[in-house]
């Protein structure tokens, strides 16, 4: 997969460009076993909920410990404000994703994973074999997410109904703007029926 750049026509200027990182970690597609549906489902997901015109960075890499860390590190020197990686994350012994994550950790942010479990909990009761963690690396978001493909946006949005009302147990995702506002990065903006951003009033921009 390629980078690609998605400006939707409805994205406007006064958007803050962002760069993000999207890492699928699996030795299976990696190699061409089955494809890769890690990708593609990160990416359908953030264009669906970003207003922000965005330049996707793709890696699709097997579960190595010291290459999921070089990539990472790769992707925030290549300004990346956020990185979202799939995979990897259970007690499998080729499972590595978290601990190449915390390798490159300034910051470890624990709320992003126990919220994942809590959501996934509803899910699957195995979500408690998840160890999903969050951390920031210079201005970089780094967040890891279940592999299965269909994880992705039920971890990142959380729980909803049969209409898409919110239910109890909000998105990751919720969280994920005021953090990189904290740590200095763009603004990113969502379709709050996808995600809604949860900013404290001080810190949102006058729309
Ligand atoms: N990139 C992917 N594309 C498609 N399906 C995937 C992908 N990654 C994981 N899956 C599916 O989700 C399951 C759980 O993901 P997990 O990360 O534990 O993979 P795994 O069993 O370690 O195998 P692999 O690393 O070879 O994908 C996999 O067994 C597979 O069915
Ligand atoms: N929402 C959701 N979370 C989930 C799952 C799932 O199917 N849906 N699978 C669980 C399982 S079975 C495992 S082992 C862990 C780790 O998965 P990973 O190794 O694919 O990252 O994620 C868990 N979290």
């Amino acid at each position: 997969m390629r980078p690609i750049e998605n400006a939707p026509p409805t994205a406007s200027n006064s958007h803050d460009p962002v760069v993000i990182g999207l890492v699928s970690i699996s030795d299976r597609a990696s190699t061409g076993i089955y494809p890769d549906q890690g990708l593609p489902a990160l990416q359908e997901w953030l264009t669906r909920a970003l207003k922000n015109p965005v330049v996707f960075k793709p890696r699709l890499i097997p579960d190595e410990q010291d290459t999921i860390s070089a990539v990472l590190i790769e992707l925030v020197r290549e300004g990346c404000c956020l990185v979202l990686t799939t995979g990897g994350t259970g007690p499998a012994l080729r499972d590595v994703t978290p601990e190449a994550t915390l390798a490159v950790a300034h910051k470890v942010l624990p709320g992003f994973g126990e919220q994942m479990r809590q959501i996934s909990l509803q899910f699957v009761p195995t979500a408690i074999l998840s160890r999903q963690v969050a951390v920031v690396r210079d201005q970089c978001l780094i967040v890891n997410l279940p592999g299965q493909p269909k994880a992705i946006a039920q971890t990142l949005e959380g729980l909803k109904d049969d209409t898409g009302q919110q239910l109890r147990i909000p998105g990751i995702f919720a969280a994920v703007p005021y953090c990189i506002d904290l740590i200095g990065g763009p603004y990113l903006e969502t379709h709050p029926a996808v995600c809604p951003a949860f900013r404290p009033q001080s810190a949102q921009r006058p729309s």
